[in-house]
């Protein structure tokens, strides 16, 4: 008798449905998603298990219609279906990529490329792909400067960086940009312009997968390890999975495998890393619930906020501190304050008599009573202040 017939089979796929259908949106019969499969398919990409969906936590993601066990391969796209400098070299912008010089960095061969198949648009042989692409991305990089103010140190420096960055890539691209001209009919500095540049790293920063090519001359020296992988890239991220990623030489496919286990009808993840909340934010535009790596940033101002009235060693003990490079880096994580927060804390709050023992506070001995005491004492004051002042900053958010 075939499985699932009757009225049991009836029960179970109804309850199957519901709890699908309570949770997330079958997005696999949409046009555009329908077009992508074909496109992958002519590529000789197969597969019949992954779906794609719309998680109400996660947002647009793969569900997996059969249980995976640990070792399974979750995805294998074949090379024709990626996306690397190589396709970019062997395109119509490949010569004036070859002859331009100071050569341009294989980020900027991918972002120029995706920016020109975008403008193309029907003519475009990578559009099935390019359709599914998001039309904007929340990264801290496309966060307006004021929003952006409001986030705590170093995320704000770092998104600061970021943006510069970016900024400073589309400047020194612009003359590149303007010999591309005789390829367009509209002036390259519209279709060249800063929304499509950002809209085009974002795409780099956040979906590309790591394929070492090997230095080309064409390229500036940067490494050139970046490959978008059509659907792969549809895979979202949970810091509690393992799986293994490899391009495979021999089937000429990019893999996943599964470590972990996952179950039938839930959604697939991989692992983009060990990545706190605060780095998923700046790099991905997302924050992971339940990540074991979140953690909360203590700034030197914030170190000191709270002073240490009439210690005479204050100046020699934060120049201990920066010297041994203790005064980055300290943290809040779930458990509490890191060693290295800790430890800073210790060596603050030595006594006069005390100061002498700053070596031994830095290889982790216990001082004193007394400055144990203390150092967590401070640790609780930061801790409050720190809540204090998130609560403060969502409240402006609202
Ligand atoms: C490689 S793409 C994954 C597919 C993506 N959700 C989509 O619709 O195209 C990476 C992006 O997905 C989103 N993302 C990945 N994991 C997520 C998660 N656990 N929760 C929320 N958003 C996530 C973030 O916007 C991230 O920049």
């Amino acid at each position: 008798m075939l499985k699932n017939r009757g009225r049991t089979g009836r029960k179970r796929r109804r309850k199957q449905s519901r709890s699908f259908s309570l949770h997330a949106v079958n997005h696999s019969q949409r046009l555009e998603y329908i077009q992508l499969k074909k496109w992958l398919k002519e590529r000789g990409y197969e597969d019949s298990k992954l779906r794609l969906v719309q998680f109400p936590e996660t947002g647009r993601g793969l569900m997996t219609t059969k249980a995976l066990q640990a070792g399974e391969l979750i995805i294998s796209l074949p090379e024709k279906c990626i996306l690397t400098t190589d396709i970019v070299l062997n395109s119509y912008l490949g010569e004036y990529i070859a002859k331009w010089r100071p050569p341009i960095s294989p980020l900027m061969a991918l972002c120029t490329f995706l920016i020109a198949e975008k403008y193309s648009g029907e003519q475009s042989l990578w559009k099935s792909y390019l359709d599914v692409l998001p039309k904007t991305y929340s990264c801290l990089v496309c966060w307006e400067q004021e929003v952006l103010k409001l986030l705590p140190e170093p995320l704000r420096s770092k998104a600061e960086k970021q943006r510069r960055v970016v900024q400073e890539l589309y400047i020194s691209s612009k003359s590149f940009f303007s010999c591309l001209q005789p390829l367009f009919t509209e002036d390259v500095a519209t279709v060249f312009n800063y929304d499509a540049m950002q809209w085009a790293w974002c795409t780099i920063n956040t979906r590309t997968v790591y394929m070492k090519h090997s230095q080309r001359e064409c390229f500036s020296r940067e490494p050139d390890v970046y490959a978008l992988a059509p659907f792969l890239d549809l895979l979202n991220h949970s810091p509690n999975v393992k799986v293994k990623a490899s391009f495979n030489e021999k089937t000429r496919c990019y893999e996943i495998l599964t470590v972990s286990p996952c179950r039938k009808y839930e959604e697939v993840f991989i692992c983009y890393g060990p990545h706190d909340n605060q780095r998923l934010l700046l790099e991905y535009g997302f924050v992971a619930i339940d990540n074991p790596h979140s953690s909360v940033y203590v700034s030197t101002d914030t170190l000191l906020k709270h002073p240490f009235p009439a210690d005479k060693q204050r100046n020699m003990k934060l120049s201990i501190l920066k010297d041994h490079d203790f005064l980055e880096n300290l943290t809040f994580g779930w458990y509490g304050p890191s060693w290295r927060l800790l430890t800073a804390l210790k060596l603050l709050c030595l006594e006069a008599d005390e100061y002498t023992c700053w070596k031994k506070v830095l290889l982790g001995y216990i001082i004193s009573d007394r400055n144990e005491k203390k150092s967590l004492a401070q640790t609780t004051k930061i801790c409050l202040s720190l809540i204090e002042e998130t609560q403060h900053v969502l409240q402006k958010v609202t």
